[in-house]
Order: C-alpha cells, then structure tokens, then sequence
C-alpha cells in the first residue's frame, strides 16, 4: 500500500502538502500469459463510456486505443492552431501570374545565389510532408507520383524520394525524361532504393485498384496551350479518377503547384480538367489556385527571402514550428467517426511489466522524456465533487516517488475544494507517440 501526494499552495503562494490517501498497487504482475490489454478494436463503440477501473493501482496500458476527443496531444493541438490560424490568414494570400513566378525563379537562381537543385529538394520535400500530414501511412501506402519533362517533374522525383524514407511505397511515372545531370541523378538515386519506374503502357486505365493516392507532378507554371501526348491521356486517366463520386474508394489526387493541363491564371477554363484533392502550392498559390475547390491546400517552399517578399508585396501564411509546409484557405470539416488509427505496437503482457508500478511508472515515464515527447508529465486529473459530479483537467507532475505522485495547486482552485469535499480522484498520463497510458484511480487526502 502506497501513498500518493498533492501539495496545494494557498493565495498567498505558500505551498501546503496536500497528503493523499493510500491507494492500492497491483503486486500481482506475475507470470501470466494474459494481455493487460487486448488489441483495439478499429470500430470505436458508439456509446460514450469512462473507462472502466482496472483491478487496482497503476494500470499500464500499451497500444490501447486512445481517448481523441477526449484527449488531443499537445502536437494535435498546436497542429489545429496553426491550422486555424493559417485559414483565417488564407484571404490574405497573394496569387501570382504565370510571368511574376517565373521571375522569381529566376532572381532566386540569378542574384540570390539559390541553385534549382537546392530549390527543387525544398520543393520537394514540401509536396513530401505535406502529403503525409493529411493521407496518414497508415492508410495510404502505395504512391503513384506522374512526372513531367520540367521542373514540376523534379520535385515529383524529389518527393518520390522523401515519401520512400517516410515509409510510403513510391512508383514512378516518368516518361519523358530529361538529359540533364540534375535529373539523371535524381532518377539515380531513385534506382538505388529500388522504387519501380512504371512505362505509361503498363499503367491501368483505373488507377484506384493499384494506388492509394496519385501525385500530379506534370507540369508547372511553364505549362501552355493544350498537353501533348503521353500526357494529355496520363490527365485524360486523372480525370477520369476524379469523376468517381465517392472520393473514399479512389485515390485522392494531390497537385504539385499547378493542376496538371489547368492554365496557370485561369484555371480549369474548360471544366473538364483534373479535380484534384489536394494543391501543394510552391513558394506562393499562382492565379488557377483560386479556383481549386479540393478540400486540402497547402504551401511549401519554404525559402522566400525578404527580398523577394518585399519586391513583390507577398502575403503568406506563417509556417508553424520547422514545418516544410503550411495549410492555406479552407479547414476541411472532418468526419469525426472516421478518425481511427492502426495501431501496430506489440501487445503488453503482465509478465513484461515490472512487479513495483513504481518502477514501470518510472521507466516508461524516462522513455517518454528520451523520446522528446512534449510535456510527458502531463496528466489528466479528475476529481468528484461532494454531489458525485466529476471534472478534468490537465496538471503537471511535479514529482514521483515511492510515497505518491505530486503536483500543486491552490486552496481555492475546484480541484482543490473537490478534494476537501471527495478523496476520489483518477490520474491519466498519455503518451501517444508511444502508444501508451498510465492509468491511477486512487483517494487522495490534504495533508
Ligand atoms: N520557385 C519555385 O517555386 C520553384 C518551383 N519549382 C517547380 O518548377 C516548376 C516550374 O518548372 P518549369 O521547368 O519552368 O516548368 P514546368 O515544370 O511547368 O514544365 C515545363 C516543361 O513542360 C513542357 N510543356 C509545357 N507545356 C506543355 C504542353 N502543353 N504539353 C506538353 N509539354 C509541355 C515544356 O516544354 P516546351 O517545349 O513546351 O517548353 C517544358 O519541357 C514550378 O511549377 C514548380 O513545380 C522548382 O522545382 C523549384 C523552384
Ligand atoms: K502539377
């Protein structure tokens, strides 16, 4: 039997220890083949339910399906806040012709000492994370990136690349390939990871049984007039995949700058050109991108020096963290039912956990903080009124030790008065990245 610890500080900043009550360790971790958790179920239940109190003591839970809307991460979190806040700045984007983005490139390669490879590789790895921020590895694995003979083709072998070392499955369609040693090497390097490079003949007619998302990398902003072939039929396969109604049962269609075969101010001028999913805009949206109505934009190219910012009155959206992209316009609304997650993390069994929840509690807390999780002594604290009503909120760990678990508040917080009204209360640590949660009901007393 074991004691867990809150120090409660009063208005004045004096700190008073607030003594919990004992609460009760399982000692039983003995060698039993049993899971303390089986594997999640994909299907979440219908029915909003508490989880129910595990025999006693610490509960060690791994690859347990965790709580979302209950419980964002901090990453979750700050991900929808630069989310949100890039949306709102999303009016104020500035769109570029076809002339200004192509003078860009050129002052970026001429005076301001970048070279197309440095750019490219940026470019790139833009339309690389930005593709697995919103298909998750997960559910999408097999990437088919259509390359075209100019630059937009290079980042599509660039972000081939990116995509492999992320875990995807790349496949290559790359037709018309340039002579020239940037390309070469890049398809080099492509080879060396044995990505297979996939002749237009040997694409289906219906690409949805073989990909899971098809990245158009065909043309920029230098494309003009109407696609010679092989890639007016490579869009005419695009367009097709596009016109199937249900957008779950295909692959969805992300763009890299312009949407292959649109004008590159106009856009779709005649209707009948690809729809795509997603646009990964470079360096700033050109003119076509206010007609794309997909549900994902994003910008990468994240290299724009304030020389060019000033010279051309550009508006952009803040990039969050060291993010290599940023979504712009519209948040899409999500379908919360939909949200689920595999997870692939072995099973824990009670002969794997140590026979003290201290020590596992420790362990597994010093792996959370060697992993670099943000705030790992986070924890959810519920605590029962006198009427039996419960509330939660996060607090901080600020201590651990054979006598308990601590953490400060005040005298006059709710928790505080929930305390001296009701011991009960519940600890919750959750430490997504690792799959994995601590689970801790116990009676806590003032002390
Ligand atoms: N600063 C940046 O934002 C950067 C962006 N990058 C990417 O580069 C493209 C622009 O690259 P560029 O090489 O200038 O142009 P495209 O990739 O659009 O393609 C030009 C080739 O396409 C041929 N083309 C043009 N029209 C047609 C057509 N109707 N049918 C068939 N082929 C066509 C063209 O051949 P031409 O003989 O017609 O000249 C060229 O071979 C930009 O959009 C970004 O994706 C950089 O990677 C980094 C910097
Ligand atoms: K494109």
């Amino acid at each position: 039997m074991l004691t867990a610890v809150s120090k409660f500080r009063n208005k004045s900043g004096l700190a008073s220890t607030t003594r919990v009550m004992p609460f009760f360790l399982s000692t039983s971790a003995t060698a039993t083949a049993t899971p303390l958790c089986p594997p999640p179920s994909p299907y979440p239940s219908p029915h909003f339910r508490l989880p129910s109190p595990p025999r006693r003591g610490l509960a060690f839970l791994a690859a347990s399906a965790p709580q979302r809307d209950l419980f964002p991460t901090p990453r979750q979190a700050m991900a929808s806040l630069a989310t949100s806040t890039a949306a709102a700045a999303a009016a104020e984007v500035t769109h570029l012709s076809q002339r200004d983005a192509a003078d860009i490139d050129e002052q970026l390669m001429g005076p301001l000492g970048f070279s197309v490879d440095q750019l490219m590789e940026l470019a790139g790895l833009s339309v690389a994370t930005a593709v697995a921020e919103v298909y998750k590895l997960s559910e999408h694995t097999r990437v088919l990136i259509i390359c075209g003979p100019g630059n937009n083709g290079g980042d599509g072998l660039v972000a081939a690349r990116h995509l492999y070392h992320f875990g995807y499955k790349p496949f290559v369609c790359y037709p018309k390939r340039t002579a020239k040693p940037l390309y070469s090497g890049l398809v080099t390097q492509l080879e060396s990871l044995a990505i297979p490079f996939v002749p237009v003949e040997d694409l289906p007619q219906d690409l949805s049984g073989q990909y899971d998302i098809v990245i158009d990398a065909m043309f920029g902003f230098s494309f003009h007039g109407t696609p010679r072939p092989p890639f007016d039929d490579l869009i005419q396969m695009l367009v097709s995949l596009s016109v199937v109604g249900d957008s779950a049962k295909r692959p969805p269609i992300v763009s890299v700058d312009i949407p292959s075969g649109w004008h590159v101010e106009e856009g779709d001028v005649s209707g009948g050109g690809i729809k795509p999913d997603m646009l990964v805009s470079l360096t700033a949206p050109k003119l076509c991108a206010k007609k794309f109505t997909g549900p994902h934009h994003f910008l990468g190219g994240r290299f724009v020096p304030p020389p060019i910012s000033s010279k051309y009155g550009l508006e952009l959206p803040p990039y969050p963290g060291t993010s290599m992209c940023v979504r712009i316009g519209k948040v899409p609304s999500v379908d919360i039912s939909s949200l689920r997650e595999n997870y692939i993390s072995p099973e824990l069994l009670e002969n794997q956990v140590m026979p003290n929840p201290f020590d596992q509690f420790r362990t597994w807390f010093d792996e959370a903080v060697t992993a670099g999780l943000r705030e790992p002594n986070a924890m959810a604290l519920t605590t029962v009124n006198k009427a039996g009503k419960p509330s939660s909120r996060m607090v901080l760990l600020k201590g651990v030790d054979k006598q308990g678990f601590v953490w400060y508040t005040n005298y006059g917080s709710q928790k505080a008065h929930d305390l001296s009204e009701n011991s009960n209360a519940a600890l919750l640590f959750y430490w997504n990245e690792m799959n994995r949660q601590v689970i801790l009901p116990t009676a806590c007393a003032t002390g």
